[in-house]
């Protein structure tokens, strides 16, 4: 019989730590720490957080859900320099991946039910040998079995009542229209529907692909992708049993979803999904990876370097995502 590992804590990364990470995590840990059912740690420096936050170090995570309705349980990094908010700092770089890499191991190890990473800046992490476009990417290399190619991720945005994966990622528009193939989108699509049922408990779940193109390519009179690759893809789904729209016009297709049509959309380039959710919901939508042994949540905003300088973050992002990741391990537990 599989443990259930939804009372288990979360994990919390700690992030830059001169972004809003620290500032979100306190703030997230005042809000929440009434309920049991959303205990987390954090991997971090102690010294991070705000001198009126109740703050206690742990030496293993089976600690963590004792202390967390009295203090912010963390596990604590050696090697986190000195850091002012809004200030990052180059050095701080092996630490931020190694919390990373070791709240990810706790999720494999069972001893945390789920993992929600703070925000980084990449570009920062790149002088330190980071060689990911981002945690996406980091944390199914973390997850891959010594004998098997890493899991193929999947970035979903979830806010404003949508939940919109993404096809591509960080890579530059032009050249999306080379990064999508047949089977990558199969792939995408099986991942996406098969994630709708394990972590979101929808039974039938209903997908649409958008278009690349204006107007979903108008009959291959304004770009041949829906007709050479998105909707070939969604041909192949269908047949394997997956509810999958051929390409929709992506100026329509979430108003769509937001009236109940689909239960997510899988669009064709990062923006074209995260423009919808980001502004529908700013403060509360959540970037989720799909296609992971392990639960992985994050806020969907970026390190707010400016916000955090000013004292101005707001937790909202990061209150999402550990609600959401703490539904996604229980969704899981209780169906295994
Ligand atoms: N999951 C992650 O680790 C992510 C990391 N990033 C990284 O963050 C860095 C900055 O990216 P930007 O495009 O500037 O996006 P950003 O999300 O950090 O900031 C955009 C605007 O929103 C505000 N903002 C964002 N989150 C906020 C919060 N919690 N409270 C108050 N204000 C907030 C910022 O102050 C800024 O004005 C980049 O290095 C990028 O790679 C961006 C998105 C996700
Ligand atoms: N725009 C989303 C983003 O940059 C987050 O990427 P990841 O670090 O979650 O892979």
């Amino acid at each position: 019989m599989s443990e259930d590992v939804s009372f288990l804590p979360l994990v919390l990364t700690m992030g830059d730590p001169a972004g809003c990470g620290p500032a979100i995590t306190a703030e997230a840990w005042r809000q929440l720490r009434a309920d049991p059912s959303l205990a987390f740690y954090a991997i971090s420096a102690p010294s991070l957080y705000p001198s009126d936050l109740p703050v206690r170090e742990i030496a293993s995570p089976e600690e963590a859900a004792d202390v967390f309705p009295h203090a912010l349980p963390v596990l604590a990094l050696n090697d986190v320099p000195d850091i002012q908010p809004g200030k990052p700092d180059a050095e701080a770089a092996p630490a931020i991946i190694r919390s990373i890499a070791l709240a990810t191991s706790h999720a494999l190890d069972g001893v945390a039910s789920g993992v929600v990473t703070n925000p980084i800046n990449k570009a920062l992490l790149y002088g330190a040998g980071f060689a990911y476009p981002g945690h996406t990417e980091y944390v199914a290399h973390l997850c891959a079995d010594p004998n098997s190619p890493p899991p193929r991720p999947v970035m979903m945005l979830v806010g404003g009542g949508l939940r919109v994966a993404l096809a591509t990622i960080h890579i530059p528009l032009m050249t999306v229209g080379y990064a999508l193939t047949v089977p990558g989108l199969v792939q995408i699509g099986q991942i996406v529907a098969a994630s709708l049922r394990r972590d979101f408990g929808v039974a039938a779940p209903r997908i649409a692909f958008t278009g690349l193109n204006p107007h979903a390519g108008e009959d291959g009179t304004i770009g041949k992708e829906e007709i050479s690759v998105i909707n070939p893809a969604a041909h192949a789904l269908r047949l394997s049993g997956i509810d999958m729209s051929n390409a929709r016009p992506g100026d329509t297709v979430f108003a769509e979803a937001l009236g109940g049509a689909y239960d997510a959309v899988i669009a064709m380039t990062h923006d074209q999904g995260l423009i919808p959710v980001k502004t529908l919901d700013m403060w509360g939508g959540v970037n989720v990876t799909l296609g992971l042994p392990v639960v992985r949540t994050s806020p969907d905003h970026g390190t707010a370097y400016d916000a955090a300088a000013a004292g101005t973050t707001r937790p909202d992002s990061l209150i999402a995502a550990i609600r959401l990741a703490a539904a996604m391990a229980h969704t899981r537990a209780t169906a295994a």
